[in-house]
């Protein structure tokens, strides 16, 4: 039963981790009492500034050095990175023989996002600094294929990829050596199976001949590490059925770490019972990870202080400036991040607040006026150049007061330092979303708030939150109104209906209307986000479309919130484009294009 004695041992050596103070977040060892090199502990000093280990670091480092496949789940910005890369180059300056680039690549990282997967290479440059054998390399999308190539074929000791751009090389760079092949890990390992890379990493697998018994694909090949067979490292935040199927995929006889409460112990012992009973089974000890299928509790940061906006679809927009507005007017150092869920949203509110003017005014004074919000904005999203996508993550993790606007690109993993606020404008999908997105704010102890904006008819989704052990409570979006002034006007009474009738609500609704229709660029970023953001609502999978229900919207309401006076006729594009695909097509069939070309150039 060694996954239980572990567990057992964990939850004697360490509190859990969600809680406030040092002593919680840290552990009290040091990094070369857990067995790692004094040279790579300096490193982790002088290089990363850790003087000691976290408790999921100092709980995995051990396993990992013991060479036993491993499932850690521990809450967001609790130190995993460090907690399997650490280990890994302790093994691999330990070699007898110091290994060259010659042998290829020992390590494998495998990153759902290309910012994680930079991210992760950047703090691998520091640890390796005092070891200059070991070579750090990634490979990811939008990159150029053959400097890449160039790269492997002069070889990489640890890689960090992503599926896709990883498998498109097992297949077709040849001279990329993997025969040494010793660890691979899977960080953010939920993600990866979400994103859709399901089939890409049974390719991988299957490629490198690791499903589960470990052993490299060809005996024949001379290891460097000899007699070491394969170990596999799965880490993530939230557990769900993708970690499930992962780890079966990948984990053999593994150790968990941080499925250290006795609802989670018994839920994996009640189901490999079941297992067992039906015969698919043999016991604990011999067979892949199975996390069960009850449901999660999430184990957040309880310094997270996490809240909700219910505002009707008309006031959306209103209430996120103001609450923005809010936030960068009440501290000069601001750091925080809006979600959306289409790229579209993202580019238009990003124009929008670059733009916007306050108050409003005649054109003539345009120069004069202030910006309605007076921060520094950035945005991230996946149709962005790839250079541009590298320097907008740079900006925002070394800028000290900065907006990042960003679909769930930035979900997953990424480390952008005193993020004080995450504004979830649009709502997750899943809520494993819901704990990723938050956790990009109150990492290793520090402070942090999250807002969820929901319409009134969303409001069920608390409920689901809620069974996750997730629990909101309601911003005081009236004070927050209230306390801007209005020009000319006076609040007449406190109490309204609703936001949409609050005096302020109403001003700016009206302002950002004429704003928009008269740029006409702005009116077409509108457009095409207005109806990205419907056809995402309407993508809601699986039980999420009991809450999320595409039918009951105000379609006018939903154009309010991309301040457009009406709403886009999609209905009318959508034919209007199929009418001139279908003409295009009977055209070329008719040979008139050509004709029509000849034409033209007479
Ligand atoms: N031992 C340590 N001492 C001080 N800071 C640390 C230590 N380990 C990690 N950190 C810092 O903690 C932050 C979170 O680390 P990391 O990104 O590895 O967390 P994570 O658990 O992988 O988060 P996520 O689940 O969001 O991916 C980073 O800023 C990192 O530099």
């Amino acid at each position: 039963m060694a996954i239980i004695k572990v567990m057992n041992n964990n939850s004697k050596k360490s509190k859990i981790i969600n809680e406030t103070n040092d002593s919680d977040v840290f552990a009290s060892c040091s990094f070369s009492s857990l067995g790692l090199h004094q040279t790579l502990c300096d490193q982790l000093k002088e290089r990363l500034g850790f003087e000691v280990p976290t408790q999921v670091q100092a709980k995995a480092i051990p396993v990992v050095l013991s060479g036993r496949h491993v499932l850690v789940n521990a809450a967001t910005g609790t130190g995993k990175t460090v907690a399997y890369l650490a280990p890994i180059i302790h093994q691999l300056q330990s070699f007898d023989t110091r290994i060259q680039r010659s042998d290829g690549t020992f390590a494998l990282v495998l990153v759902p996002t290309r910012e994680l997967c930079i991210q992760v290479y950047e703090i691998l440059l520091k640890l390796l600094h005092r070891f200059h054998w070991i070579v750090p390399g990634y490979i990811m999308g939008g990159e150029n294929r053959s400097k890449e190539k160039a790269r492997l074929r002069k070889g990489v000791s640890i890689l960090i990829a992503t599926p896709g751009r990883l498998l498109d090389h097992l297949k077709n760079t040849s001279s990329f050596t993997h025969s040494n092949l010793r660890w691979i890990v899977f960080d953010e390992a939920d993600s990866i199976l979400e994103l859709g890379f399901g089939k890409d990493i049974e390719e991988i697998l299957e490629t490198l001949g690791t499903r589960k018994d470990g052993s490299p694909k060809n005996s024949s090949e001379t290891s460097k590490v000899s007699g070491a067979s394969r170990q596999n490292i799965l880490l993530s935040a939230t557990l769900n059925e993708k970690v499930n199927q992962l780890a079966k995929m990948s984990l053999e006889n593994p150790v968990m770490i941080g499925l250290h409460d006795p609802k989670k112990q018994s839920e994996l012992v009640r189901s490999r019972m079941e297992s067992v009973k039906n015969g698919a089974d043999g016991g604990l000890e011999n067979h892949g990870a199975n996390l069960g299928s009850a449901v999660e509790e999430y184990r957040l940061p309880v310094q997270l202080l996490q809240r909700y906006i219910k505002v009707p679809c008309g006031s959306r927009l209103t209430v996120l400036l103001s609450v923005l507005k809010h936030l960068f007017e009440g501290e000069a150092s601001q750091k925080v991040v809006v979600f959306f869920s289409t790229c579209d949203a993202v580019d238009f509110h990003y124009s929008l607040i670059s733009e916007f003017q306050w108050p409003p005014g005649s054109q003539s004074e345009a120069e004069q006026r202030p910006k309605f919000l007076k921060c520094n904005t950035i945005r991230l999203h996946g149709n962005i150049k790839q250079e541009d996508r590298r320097s907008a993550f740079h900006a925002f993790q070394t800028e000290k007061s900065a907006l990042l606007l960003s679909t769930d690109i930035a979900a997953r993993g990424l480390d952008f330092p005193k993020v004080k606020c995450i504004i979830q404008y649009d709502p997750p999908g899943e809520p494993t979303e819901y704990v990723h997105r938050v956790g990009r704010t109150a990492r290793l102890g520090e402070k942090g708030h999250s807002l969820l904006f929901l319409q009134p008819i969303e409001i069920d989704y608390l409920h689901d939150l809620e069974k996750h052990g997730v629990v909101l409570t309601e911003y005081p979006l009236l004070k927050v109104l209230d306390s801007f002034p209005l020009y000319g006007l006076k609040y007449q009474t406190k109490k309204f209906e609703s936001f949409e009738m609050h005096p302020w609500v109403l001003s700016l609704q009206k302002a950002l209307e004429l704003f928009i229709s008269n740029e006409f660029t702005m009116k077409k970023l509108a457009g095409s986000a207005f109806c990205s953001w419907v056809r995402a609502y309407s993508a809601h999978r699986g039980d999420l479309k009991r809450i999320f229900v595409v039918k009951k919207l105000h379609l006018g309401h939903v154009a309010k919130t991309f301040a457009l006076k009406e709403q886009p006729s999609m209905v009318t594009k959508s034919m209007q484009k199929q009418r001139t695909n279908k003409r295009k097509r009977d055209l070329k069939q008719q040979g008139a294009f050509k004709k029509r070309k000849v034409f033209q150039k007479k």
